[in-house]
């Protein structure tokens, strides 16, 4: 099968214009997407820095409001490249959120790239304050000051993979992927398992290189350092690009997840343009083992591919991986496959794949979840030029499985329950944590 690109119209009532270019450099890497160098001006908090914009649509995520141009809607997402930023208009993806900034450059009719160049520097170069009185620059040094911190404290014997230039090393992964890390392209790829359409298994990390992670993840935990839980449906976890591990995710998204997703689903439009990640772990442990998480409700991820990589720590039972339909299926909330994690082995699959987690019933787990997304395909999904992930939706038909329904996500959980309430064991077990929207994205505008 050809691999599918994104070919975008010229004119486009959403489209960005690109009739005053801004004075800056700026270059487009795919239609509908535009990058801009900004150097603020000598009075900017950021001076010694020259950001990378990438002005483009976003439109994506679990908002419909959003997807099918709720009110206000913003033309184009502004995002801001670079990890070590922090802005109180500025959200934790770096899309550009601050309310003056899109005042001005929506006034007029057309948003012109020349329009958003120029708010963008002022917004960079004004020190904005937070409301609780503190900085963008203030906000900077701590979120810098936190990850240097922690490298300081030489974490896991000095791991390499904390480094700012760490990338992905061979040595490091299952040797069956020794032939697919060097050969992307053409390599077999008779190392991965697919035990339902659309799920895909493979060995990737050795157990040593498991326990260097958690002694990472673990090590940063031991800290006072500041953190943020991954989204509101883990109340454990870490936000793994904010601890320094932002080098390593990106090498993981370049040298596996998207040469393989390109490979593995040639048919959809954003698998060979995954160019984002959001990376961090998450930490289940039994009831017997006090205070954690124990399971994770049914849902669909604000990805494009997720990665979901077990790291275990030390023994655990239960806490399979529950698989259903696609979102915007027909068969959504049917059961397909409950697959149980082991140490090393990664699954991987579609954002808009419905899964969730069973209750761990002992021990403790940890897993590394890389949410990689393509800018290029928001882009063209927010100015209408393709469809948006999932849809058109299909109604829904067929049996819908009670351990596929969501308490958080379901408008018809509670009626449905009911109505099988013959499988009290189950639901007696199971402890929802509520889902609501992953962290703030550009699609959150
Ligand atoms: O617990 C797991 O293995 C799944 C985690 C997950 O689906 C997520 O964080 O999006
Ligand atoms: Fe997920």
């Amino acid at each position: 099968m050809a691999a599918a690109s994104l070919t975008l119209p010229q004119h486009h009532p959403l489209s960005l214009s690109l009739a005053a270019s801004p004075s800056g450099s700026w270059t487009s890497s795919a239609p509908g997407l535009a990058e801009i160098s900004i150097e603020p001006d000598s009075r900017s908090p950021y001076s010694c820095k020259t950001w990378l914009c990438l002005v483009g649509g976003a439109g994506l995520g679990a908002d419909e409001d959003v997807l099918f141009g709720g009110d206000p809607r913003r033309p184009v997402c502004v995002r801001v490249l670079g990890v070590e930023m922090s802005h109180p208009g500025i959200d934790d993806l770096g899309c550009v959120v601050d309310a003056k900034f899109w005042a001005a450059v929506l006034k007029d009719d057309e948003v012109t790239l020349a329009l958003i160049e120029k708010h963008l520097r002022i917004l960079l170069s004004v020190e904005a304050e937070t409301a609780d009185g503190s900085t963008p620059s203030d906000l900077t040094k701590q979120k810098v000051g936190t990850i240097t911190k922690f490298r300081n404290l030489k974490p896991a014997n000095n791991s390499a993979i904390l480094a700012s230039t760490a990338t992905l090393n061979p040595d490091h992964c299952h040797p069956d992927l020794s032939a697919f890390l060097s050969s992307p392209t053409t390599a077999s790829l008779d190392f991965i398992s697919s035990p339902t359409p659309g799920v895909y298994t493979f060995e990737l990390f050795p157990p040593p290189f498991c326990a260097e992670l958690v002694a990472i993840i673990d090590a940063f935990e031991a800290t006072t350092l500041p953190r943020r839980r991954p989204n509101t449906m883990n109340n454990y976890g870490l936000v793994l690009t904010e601890i320094g591990l932002e080098a390593y995710a990106t090498s993981l998204l370049e040298r596996i997840i998207a040469p393989l997703s390109a490979r593995l689903w040639p048919e959809e439009v954003f698998s060979t343009s995954l160019d984002a990640h959001h990376t961090f772990c998450v930490e289940y442990r039994a009831e017997e083992l006090g205070k954690g998480d124990r399971n994770l409700d049914m849902h669909h991820d604000a990805s494009e591919v997720t990665l979901n990589v077990c790291l275990g720590r030390g023994e655990f039972s239960a806490s399979g991986l529950r698989f259903c339909g696609e979102f915007g299926k027909a068969d959504h909330r049917q059961s397909k496959l409950q697959l149980q994690h082991s140490l090393g082995r990664a699954v991987l699959h579609l954002g808009r794949h419905r899964h969730g987690a069973d209750d761990i019933a002992s021990g403790e787990r940890v897993n590394l979840i890389v949410w990689a997304r393509s800018s290029a395909f928001r882009a063209a999904a927010a100015y209408g030029h393709v469809n948006p992930d999932g849809y058109p939706k299909k109604p829904e038909s067929g049996e819908v499985h009670q351990v596929c329904l969501s308490k958080a996500n379901d408008a018809d959980y509670e009626a449905r329950v009911k109505i099988t309430e013959t499988d009290t064991t189950t639901l007696a077990k199971r402890k929802y944590t509520p889902f609501s929207a992953p962290p703030k994205s550009c699609a959150k505008f």
